[in-house]
């Protein structure tokens, strides 16, 4: 069904966007065994790409996204000197020598709530109630807590003596007017939010959370919840990727599943052009005979066919389609390959939509508890659990095999263990790279 009442269009006819005059830039040269290698696939799709523009957001609708203007302080914070403790503003040299054997009264003249403006002078000799926050009015130099007084209303007695600026919180002590508090290419959090707030910033410049629409082409495909025919498996694919994309701030429309009749996979991915930053696809780019995304991208735009050396995760495709150019990543169909192809790729093509560094993610290490044996000349990407040991190393075991349809595996993973393309065994006991995947 055309998401946006357009009217169908036989497979034959041109699609709704016809694809622009411009072609993809030259692609990496393969190698030998017509492979491209992962990290040439990933440049190439990130050179093809570029960050959104910036726009003003909201500071709590900006949390996760990338802000695009440096933040200068214009206000103090603590806005003015204000009390720490709710008790008695004082002149600290009135109570010189004071202790519990040997306490001093002094008349309280007034007293100051958080909210209250700090009013005159104190003058020596007398003491002010004070709360917690409240202006510290000029003469009081310290602040001595109920819990060492009488809590007199009208005299107060004290039973400690107080240093200057005992429990005065002084203005600009946190923050000060001029200071750079957050950089372009920072990545909002809670704090930084909360920090912005607090010096009265209501709204920032982002880069926004990208439009990502994910489709799952084939005919076999159902919807969790509905009952299953023979040969019918449920659409787990765009389930996950649509979480993985909403896990790094992307803003989600998952389309679900597209039978693999070439027409509406072209009408439904033609459809979605006009809310997306970019589109996922999964399934139907292998050689299979109903490997419909491989037919019918072509001809909605360049469109960039590949077999990259990594396992899982060989067939990809990237085209960019419609009057804006908009990238699509077809990616294959076996989950875990799907899965492996959104931390491989598609996280760092959003993660650059997003203006948000690193694009890809940092490398560590654990040690292998048992042999690996990897194919050469593929970068293999195997699942594993990493456990730390009492003296802080850790430890990963490998598990899955090479099941790039094994899901059960993958959600037990907590890792992906990379073994780069020139490695083919490497034995238990040593060092192997990994990405921890349980960030999400
Ligand atoms: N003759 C060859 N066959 C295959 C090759 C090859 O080089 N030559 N490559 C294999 C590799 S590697 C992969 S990966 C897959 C990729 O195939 P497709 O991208 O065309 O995906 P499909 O054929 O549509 O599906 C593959 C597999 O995954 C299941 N699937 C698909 N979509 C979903 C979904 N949304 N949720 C759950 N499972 C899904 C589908 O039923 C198939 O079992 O091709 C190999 N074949
Ligand atoms: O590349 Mo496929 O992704 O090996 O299963």
């Amino acid at each position: 069904m055309g998401l946006f009442r357009r009217k169908k269009q036989a497979a034959d006819e041109a699609p709704v966007q016809t694809a622009p005059e411009r072609g993809l830039p030259r692609r990496p040269e393969p190698n030998l065994e017509g492979l491209r290698s992962v990290e040439d696939h990933r440049d190439y799709l990130l050179s093809l790409v570029q960050e959104l523009p910036a726009f003003g957001q909201t500071i709590l609708d900006a949390v996760g996204l990338s802000l695009c203007e440096d933040i200068i302080a214009d206000l103090d914070l603590p806005r003015f000197d204000n009390s720490a403790m709710d008790g008695y503003g004082v002149h600290a040299a009135d109570l010189e020598g004071v202790s519990r054997g040997l306490p001093r009264s002094l008349p309280v003249v007034r007293s100051i709530a958080a909210g209250d403006p700090a009013g005159p002078e104190v003058e020596e000799g007398t003491v002010v109630k004070i709360m917690t926050g409240a202006p510290v009015p000029p003469g009081v130099d310290a602040v001595v807590p109920y819990e060492h007084t009488d809590r007199g209303s009208v005299t107060a007695t004290f039973l400690h003596a107080p240093a200057v600026g005992e429990n005065i919180r002084p203005a600009g002590d946190d923050i000060a007017v001029g200071d750079h508090i957050a950089s372009i290419g920072d990545r909002l959090g809670p704090r930084q939010v909360g920090m912005l707030a607090g010096i009265g910033i209501d709204q920032v410049l982002v880069r926004p959370r990208p439009r990502v629409v994910v489709i799952s082409t084939g005919s076999e495909l159902v919807q969790p919840g509905l009952e299953l025919h023979e040969g019918q498996i449920y659409d787990s694919n765009s389930f996950m990727l649509a979480a993985l994309a909403r896990s790094e701030g992307a803003q989600v429309f998952r389309v679900g599943i597209v039978s693999d009749d070439p027409s509406v996979v072209a009408q439904t991915i033609s459809d979605q052009l006009v809310r997306a930053d970019i589109i996922l696809t999964t399934g139907g780019v292998s050689q299979g005979d109903h490997d419909v995304v491989k037919a019918v991208v072509p001809r909605l735009g360049p469109t960039d066919f590949c077999r990259v050396a990594m396992q899982p995760g060989k067939p990809q495709g990237f085209a960019l389609i419609g009057e804006d150019r908009t990238p699509v990543i077809m990616l294959p169909g076996n989950p875990v390959s799907a899965f492996v192809s959104f931390e491989v790729f598609v996280r760092p093509v959003l993660r650059k939509l997003m203006g948000v560094q690193p694009l890809v993610r940092p490398v560590s290490h654990a040690l292998t508890r048992t042999i690996i044996r990897s194919p050469l000349g593929k970068t293999q990407f195997q699942r594993g659990v990493v456990t730390s040991t009492r003296d802080g190393r850790r430890h990963v075991a490998p598990m899955g095999g090479g099941g790039s349809h094994k899901l059960g595996d993958l959600a037990q993973a907590n890792a992906l263990v990379i073994i780069p393309p020139e490695v083919e065994v490497i034995e238990a006991g040593n060092p192997v790279e990994i990405w921890m995947i349980d960030d999400e």
